[in-house]
């Protein structure tokens, strides 16, 4: 073959393997967000690399970040910080619901989802004409599935900007925007009136919240009396050893790479919940047997991991990904082993739910 042939030849493979790598195998887990559109959020393009190493920096001792006082009151905009970098690499390697769920045998990771989701409308007795609140939203995973599963409205309440907009597009796009609603702030002092929603659920996001009881006590007020709250808690369980070396640097790795200010413990959710004045109905960590793993969606990603992160890697050297990317995907990658450590130890669980009601007497 003549050189020229050969270096044609090579040529076309090499781009062939591009778009491959690029186009095909980094298409979204679920169609809409692609490889190539990977923004870091409201971030401009020059300022990614300087935010992941505030947000690092900042989130490198998780339990001093809720302890004292002043670090405590940063927590917020550092967790908007980090849902600017993580947003679409979320969408793009998991879909819209930013949440683990228990394997269902037979049944595909998205099924799996949409049960874990539609548990939620059934606790609620969600129904139509209902009023619920999505505590920390994200881009609307759950609240699309519910509100299409019980027929009720559904506005959703998040600190990020970026997520609104992905939100409302996707609220549109599925045909929900007139029972979909979102809104950017803070759940810590909501902006909703007294008594104005029949329901309300948070799904993996309480967690970002320095002390639960201010969450908890925002999600009291909005409720109408007799109203009903389900949340599903990132929290250590009583197989939890703060001696054990192994396991702190596990939850310490989940904590750093999740925006936490520290995990709770299991048995602090139902007191904290009655101190703020819910009644605890039922409280029961789904990721108990007979409840498959909810971790294996992680480790049975090994390779899809490798090639995500050379997709990044690619599109940062071909200036489409913006400088960063690599490192917050990097940050990932690592989050997800602890992740998987924490469920194979059992000494982590992302989905102790809890069920609550507003006592009808109170105001
Ligand atoms: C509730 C929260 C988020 C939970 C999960 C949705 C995310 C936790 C870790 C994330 C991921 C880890 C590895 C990424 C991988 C390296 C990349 O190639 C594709 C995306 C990941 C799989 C990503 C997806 C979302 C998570 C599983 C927290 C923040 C409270
Ligand atoms: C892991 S995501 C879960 C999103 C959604 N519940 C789901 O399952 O897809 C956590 C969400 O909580 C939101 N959040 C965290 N802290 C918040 C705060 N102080 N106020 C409002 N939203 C917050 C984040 O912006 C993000 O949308």
């Amino acid at each position: 073959m003549e050189a020229a042939t050969m270096a044609w030849t090579a040529a076309g493979v090499g781009m062939a393997l591009v778009y491959w790598f690029v186009w095909v195998m980094g298409a979204a887990e679920v169609k809409g967000k692609r490889a190539v559109d990977l923004k870091m959020g409201s971030i401009t393009n020059d300022k990614v690399k300087d935010k992941y190493t505030q947000y690092w920096s900042f989130f490198r001792r998780p339990k001093e970040t809720a302890t004292t006082e002043a670090s405590a009151e940063k927590v917020p905009a550092f967790v908007d910080t980090f849902y600017n970098l993580v947003t679409d690499i979320y969408e793009w390697g998991w879909g819209q619901s930013f949440h683990f769920s228990p394997s269902l045998p037979g049944r595909s990771h998205r099924e799996a989802t949409r049960v874990h989701e539609e548990r939620v409308a059934d606790l609620l007795q969600a129904k139509p004409g209902h009023r619920l609140l999505d505590v920390g939203c994200g881009v609307g995973g759950p609240m699309r599935a519910i509100a299409a599963h019980s027929g009720s409205n559904v506005v959703g309440i998040t600190i990020n900007e970026y997520q609104v907009n992905r939100a409302r597009a996707h609220n549109r796009k599925a045909g929900l925007d007139s029972r979909c609603e979102v809104v950017c702030g803070n759940f810590l002092s909501m902006p909703f009136a007294d008594a104005s929603f029949d329901g309300a659920y948070s799904i993996e996001a309480t967690c970002h919240a320095p002390r639960l009881q201010d969450v908890y006590g925002e999600v009291f007020r909005v409720l109408k009396p007799g109203g009903l709250y389900v949340s599903y808690e990132w929290v250590t369980t009583s197989l939890y050893r703060a001696d054990n070396p192994d396991h702190v640097e596990a939850i310490h790795g989940i904590e750093r790479g999740d925006a936490l200010p520290g995990l709770r413990r299991q048995d602090e959710i139902a007191s904290i919940a009655r101190e703020v004045g819910f009644e605890v109905l039922k409280e029961l960590d789904l990721a108990l047997p007979p409840a498959l793993p909810w971790w294996t969606r992680l480790k049975m990603g090994r390779i899809a991991y490798w090639r995500n992160s050379l997709v990044v890697r690619v599109l940062t050297m071909l200036r489409i990904a913006p400088k960063g990317v690599s490192e917050v995907h990097e940050m990932l990658y690592e989050t997800a082993q602890h992740l998987t450590r924490g469920g194979e130890t059992g000494i982590f669980t992302p989905m102790h739910m809890v069920l609550l009601r507003k006592p009808v007497e109170s105001k």
